[in-house]
């Protein structure tokens, strides 16, 4: 389980400080799906970031199966990301020059290490399980807008993650599209990881077991 209490984030710019997240608490149980909303500017993303470790907070306590890592040592924050937590961002970060397959086995590259028959295979499953079956050989330029969001997720699944962070995941799709991306995800969570996303869409977040409000820095759950 993630657990976050009490989580303060400010940022600082030109000496002027601006609190973001004030006293901020949220549980994520396994297999939890959560949607986070709110107005833009309500701190969502810099929340989603928190929880993701991809910033850390000014104080506060994050613990991940009892564990803290609002402090964790670079090691250990890069172990929980190789492993357990997946994020998935608006602008799907594909590279353009590697093939739908090769994005989906980035995670499992290190170095000049070959990567290993059944981590092709793991990626082979990964793009099925988002229904890209047979486009595996594309490049993200041969691809739609949603089917590069597709690889995109299937590429944060390849390492089996308990949790998936979605910050917008839907933001630059067009309604249809983005409906697909939800229910595609609500799909993954029914047997897979938790899911935390970032969504402005309401009828995105009715997809959510938990719908959690940011507004003037603080939290509520609806749900
Ligand atoms: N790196 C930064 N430095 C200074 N201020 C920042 C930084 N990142 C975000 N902010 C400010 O923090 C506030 C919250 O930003 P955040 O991106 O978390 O909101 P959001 O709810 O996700 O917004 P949106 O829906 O528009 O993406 C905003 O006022 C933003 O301008």
């Amino acid at each position: 389980m993630l657990s976050a209490r009490d989580i303060c984030k400010s940022y600082r710019s030109q000496g002027v400080e601006t609190p973001v997240l004030r006293n901020v608490s949220l549980d994520i149980e396994p297999g939890g799906f959560v949607a986070i909303v709110g107005r833009s500017g309500s701190g969502k993303s810099t929340l989603l970031s928190v929880l993701s470790t991809l910033l850390r907070p000014d104080s506060g306590a994050l613990t991940w199966q009892g564990r803290a890592i609002d402090h964790a040592s670079e090691r250990v924050i890069n172990a929980l990301r190789r492993k357990d937590f997946s994020v998935v961002f608006q602008q799907h970060q594909l590279m353009p020059y590697l093939t739908a397959q090769e994005n989906v086995l980035l995670p499992f590259m290190h170095g000049l290490r070959p990567v290993k028959r059944e981590q092709t295979d793991r990626a082979r499953e990964c793009l099925a399980r988002v229904g890209l079956a047979g486009k595996g050989e594309r490049l993200p330029g041969q691809l739609s807008g949603g089917e590069q969001q597709r690889v995109a997720i299937a590429r944060a699944l390849a390492t089996s993650p308990a949790m998936l962070f979605a910050d917008e995941p839907t933001g630059s799709l067009d309604k249809a599209t983005g409906q697909g991306i939800m229910e595609l995800l609500a799909g993954l969570n029914s047997d897979g990881p938790a899911v935390v996303l970032v969504t402005h869409e309401p009828a995105y977040a009715k997809l959510a077991r938990t719908v959690a409000v940011m507004e003037d820095g603080r939290l509520t759950i609806q749900a």
